[in-house]
């Protein structure tokens, strides 16, 4: 006989009898209201964290609103996952009582898979997102819009003392994200002209991690027009597209070794290839809610290169946080409280936010 709704939910209780207090949206319509979770006991491979802040990506964004039609409501989002842990599992050596500590997008894999022993566990075919997903106990994963994890020590990773959690936040996706292609690929190497499409969330820190490698050129390509001074006066980039301006992309075309693509929605990718050199690069990240086209003579002619990315590893992750602590990269973020969640995805989707919320979960969101 079928699991009924009630059993499951009664299996899900008895698996994990902790209760947590989120944020959940329950429907398409995105909105976002307190809700109680169950969390699972400290297993003996487990980190268990309090939250202090969770950073709002715009793929909470997307699954709230179900542009990816794969929302399993309620969706409890969260993957910039920033907080101190409270108990660790017996078999956990690497952490303890009061480490500063981080979730990003993943909190389990297959393991045994060649992406899994290769250490690429974000290309594992059974990867378990941090919200979203289910996990391999059935349960639907739950992110960090709440003030509770429990995660298994194998996707935590440490922040460096020289990171404030606030602004270290964002960099568990939106940092490793850009971080590990251009690492990949040497976007942004020393000598090179970098493109970066998009000045948001992922946008803004690929310009800073671009500076930090040493570009010779990092050129933002906006839609933003109110944008341009910030990426020139503050940001550090060294040049500013507007993609609306033809006069502009022209001048820019066939200039660039490798570009980031940030873009959260559907635009042309000609345009923007136009702007590599000859065996240019671009790395695809932004996730549109429909499909990207593009004809051949778009990447044949010049012999270019288009190429996803999804997330980082756990070990290129750390890695980046450590680049980051050592580089003085991290984010730039408006702290709301989880009062404002609603408001904040409202201006996020206009692009109103310079560049990353950050909700101060530590403070804000308590059981009542
Ligand atoms: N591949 C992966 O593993 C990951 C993918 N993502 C995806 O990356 C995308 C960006 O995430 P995030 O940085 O948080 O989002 P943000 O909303 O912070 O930034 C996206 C930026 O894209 C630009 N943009 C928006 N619409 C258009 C358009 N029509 N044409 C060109 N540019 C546009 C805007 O920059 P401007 O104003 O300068 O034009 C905007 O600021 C999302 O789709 C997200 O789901 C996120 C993390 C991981
Ligand atoms: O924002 C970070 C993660 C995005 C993402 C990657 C892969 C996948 O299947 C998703 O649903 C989201
Ligand atoms: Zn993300
Ligand atoms: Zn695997």
């Amino acid at each position: 006989m079928a699991p009924t709704a009630t059993t499951a939910a009664a299996a899900e209780q008895q698996q994990h009898p902790r209760k947590a207090v989120g944020l959940a949206a329950h429907d398409a319509s995105g909105h976002l209201s307190p809700i109680r979770i169950p969390r699972r006991s400290t297993g003996d491979d487990d980190v268990a964290i309090k939250v202090l802040y969770c950073g709002i990506c715009h793929s909470d964004l997307h699954t709230i609103k179900n542009d990816w039609r794969n929302a399993i409501y309620p969706v409890v989002p969260g993957h910039e996952i920033a907080g101190v842990v409270t108990e660790v599992g017996k078999n956990v050596a690497g952490f303890a009582a009061g480490d500063r500590v981080g979730v990003g997008c993943m909190v389990n894999t297959c393991r045994a898979c060649e992406s899994c022993e290769e250490g690429a566990e974000n290309y594992c075919a059974r990867v378990v997102l941090t919200y979203n997903s289910r996990d391999r106990d059935g349960a639907v994963t739950r992110g960090g819009y709440s003030d509770l994890v429990v995660a298994d020590a194998r996707f935590v990773v440490r922040f460096p003392d020289a990171l404030p959690l606030d602004v270290a936040a964002p960099l568990l996706c939106a940092g490793a994200t850009v971080y590990a292609p251009m690492q990949r690929h040497g976007l942004g190497a020393p000598g090179s002209h970098v493109g970066v499409i998009g000045l948001g969330g992922l946008g803004h820190v690929a310009v800073k991690f671009a500076r930090a490698f040493g570009a010779a050129k990092v050129t933002v390509i906006s839609t933003s027009p109110g944008k341009r001074e910030e990426a020139l006066e503050r940001l550090g980039a060294d040049a500013f597209v507007l993609s609306t301006d033809a006069a502009e992309m022209k001048a820019a075309a066939g200039t660039m070794h490798g570009i980031v693509n940030t873009a959260s929605a559907a635009a042309s990718l000609h345009p923007y290839l136009a702007l590599l050199k000859p065996h240019g690069k671009m790395i695809l990240l932004g996730i549109p809610d429909k499909p990207l086209q593009v004809s051949a003579f778009a990447l044949i002619g010049g012999g270019k290169t288009l190429a996803g990315s999804c997330m980082a590893s756990i070990s290129e992750t750390q890695e980046m946080l450590d680049f980051a602590a050592e580089h003085g990269v991290a984010a730039d973020v408006e702290v709301i409280g989880a009062g404002e969640v609603n408001a904040a995805m409202e201006r996020l989707a206009k692009g109103d936010v310079r560049y990353r919320f950050v909700i101060d979960v530590g403070n804000t969101l308590k059981a009542d």
